[in-house]
């Protein structure tokens, strides 16, 4: 695609992923972890790549993504990092995933 229809496309998405009927499970991927407020202070030795939906908003405005592949890279860092952290049986993990569902079907559109 054109690089601004897909940096359009990559808007929607965030858009989409951002609208406040998603946030019974979006909400703990919207800002970047507060490891002090959520007395997680091992958080950074665990998880390497940071990243949330705000910073990639930031990013995506900044002109930092050259493509559609590196924005995807960086939203879905944001899966691992909480498969990463969050073990099997926690609510945030279970979060993660339906927030992972909502972007792989707004991503295939
Ligand atoms: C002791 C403990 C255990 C798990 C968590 N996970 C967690 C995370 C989180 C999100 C993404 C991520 O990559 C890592 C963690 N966000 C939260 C929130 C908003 C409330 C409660 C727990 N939360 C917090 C504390």
């Amino acid at each position: 695609k054109k690089f601004a229809t897909e940096l359009k496309f990559c808007e929607e998405v965030l858009a989409e992923l951002k609208k406040p009927k998603h946030n019974s499970f979006a909400n703990p991927f919207l800002e970047p972890v507060d490891p002090v407020a959520l007395n997680i202070p091992h958080y950074f030795t665990v998880i390497k790549h940071p990243m949330d939906i705000s910073t990639v908003s930031r990013k995506l405005k900044e002109g930092s993504y050259g493509n559609a592949k590196e924005f995807e890279k960086d939203v879905r860092q944001i899966f691992t990092n909480c498969y990463k952290f969050n073990p099997v049986g926690n609510a945030v993990r279970e979060m993660g995933k339906q927030f992972e569902n909502l972007f792989n079907t707004e991503w295939e559109k």
